[in-house]
């Protein structure tokens, strides 16, 4: 039994049933007929069993007539955790598949982004997808917006309002030949992403910070990286960025940085390689690269839609973890055509099955190991691990309610299954009609209550 060390915690709730989660040791554990409570503040008070009842009960102070029981093909799972997603591009998300990243950026992405300094557009767009992503049950996202601080701040708000965790990044560009009317000057990005992170900072929203975003390096002079890292280190901030995605963008970063020895040593010289750096993609990152991100604590995005969809490689996950670099699930929206962490699951197992049928050595991952890089290893991407990612008394309740024969949904149940055959049915085959409820540090925000 897990419990605080405080038995006066006031309880908010209490919930019985099957809860999954990964843990450093395992990267699936099911915990059954569980008793799990949540104190006032959201965070988890105790975890039990439903056996032990009634003592928890009197050390903890609630009516165990008041245990909500879960039913029959339901369980809790963390909350999903798009450690890379793009808010403004959500817009045309479904379509624009059809080209290779440096074109796909000038023909679709910088003109549809610059129609963010439209803050009414952005309004509509941003609603949109923190509501989409929370029905999919993303309770953590870390959004890229666009280079309009307005705009970005507008984010930061819309997630605060419907209870999502976020990080949200304004972001920076003082060089774009392609589509010359979407960058700023040097100057502009620095005293923009300033106020940006002041302006979100003094709203003290509890579940949403800045995450300083250079966009990648080939949008960026050397002296604007250095710039960002410098403020990212004096305020102790995350970062996120783009890196190794596809083979022509890692020729042209050559071309731009020819004194730089890697990619990654560019962003490691400006100080963007960081314990809370979280980096999209690193398809084509060599090993000498790999063990530059474990040594600074730098973390990975793996976005398998948005590799697959902009035939931009195939990211070795594998490989990865084989150099303990912490690695998290992106949908990459809108490179990635779904918004749902769930199509990332089913995505990275396609990956890592075609890894292993160019090569039968390579260790397929596991649909539990793929579940905990959609959680807990998403959470530890983020350095958000203390508060987020697993089942563990003194973090944050964040949930989704899983009803894997929820009526009208994609699964059918022939048979009462375990557990462990439930969850892998839902990440396989589930999608937003399973999930019946999505908790955020304890609170309850989906359905979306009434305005
Ligand atoms: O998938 C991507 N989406 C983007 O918007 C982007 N910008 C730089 N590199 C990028 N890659
Ligand atoms: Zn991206």
């Amino acid at each position: 039994m897990q419990t605080s060390e405080k038995s006066d915690t006031d309880i908010r709730f209490v919930c019985r049933g099957t809860f999954v989660h990964s843990t450093a040791e395992e990267a699936l554990q099911i915990l059954e007929d569980a008793l799990l409570g949540v104190d006032s503040k959201g965070k988890i008070a105790f975890i039990g069993e439903g056996k032990d009842l009634q003592k928890l009960s009197e050390s903890f102070g609630f009516c165990s007539s008041a245990v909500t029981q879960l039913r029959q093909h339901e369980f809790f799972m963390p909350g999903m955790i798009d450690t890379h997603i793009h808010a403004p591009q959500y817009s045309y998300a479904g379509t624009a598949l059809d080209m290779p990243l440096l074109q796909w950026l000038n023909t679709y992405t910088f003109p549809v982004e610059s129609r963010f300094q439209d803050i009414e557009f952005a309004k509509k767009v941003y609603t949109q997808v923190v509501k989409r992503t929370l029905r999919n049950g993303t309770t953590t996202a870390c959004y890229f917006a666009t280079i309009h601080t307005d705009a970005s701040l507008l984010l930061g708000q819309i997630a605060n309002d419907f209870g999502q965790r976020a990080l949200v990044g304004k972001v920076c560009m003082d060089r774009n030949d392609g589509v010359k009317y979407y960058r700023e000057t040097s100057e502009e990005s620095q005293e923009e992403t300033y106020r940006f992170i002041k302006e979100l900072l003094n709203k003290k929203y509890p579940l949403v910070k800045p995450v300083v975003t250079p966009r990648f390096a080939p949008s960026c002079t050397e002296t604007l990286l250095a710039k960002l890292g410098e403020m990212a280190k004096n305020n102790k901030l995350h970062i996120q960025s783009h890196i190794s995605e596809n083979l022509k963008e890692v020729e042209w970063v050559k071309e731009l940085f020819p004194n730089s020895e890697s990619y990654t040593d560019i962003y490691h010289k400006c100080n963007l390689l960081t314990d809370k750096t979280i980096m999209a993609h690193g398809c084509h990152l060599s090993d000498e690269e790999l063990v530059l991100f474990r040594k600074t604590g730098a973390a990975l995005s793996h976005c398998p839609n948005s590799n697959i969809s902009l035939c931009s490689g195939v990211l070795n996950v594998r490989n990865v973890l084989n150099h303990k670099v912490k690695l998290g699930l992106g949908t990459d929206v809108a490179g990635g055509y779904s918004p749902s962490i769930l199509d990332a699951v089913r995505r990275a197992l396609d990956s890592s099955k075609v890894l292993t049928i160019q090569d039968p050595e390579h260790k397929t991952l596991s649909f539990e190991e793929v579940f905990r890089l959609a959680t807990l290893g998403g959470s530890q991407a983020l350095s958000l691990d203390e508060r987020t990612g697993n089942f563990k008394v003194g973090k944050d309740f964040d949930a989704l309610r899983v009803n894997v024969a929820a009526p009208g949904g994609p699964i059918d149940l022939i048979q009462s299954e375990k557990p462990q055959i439930l969850l892998e049915k839902f990440l396989n085959l589930g999608d937003d009609r399973n999930i019946v409820e999505v908790f955020v540090a304890g609170k309850k925000v989906v359905p979306f209550s009434e305005p």
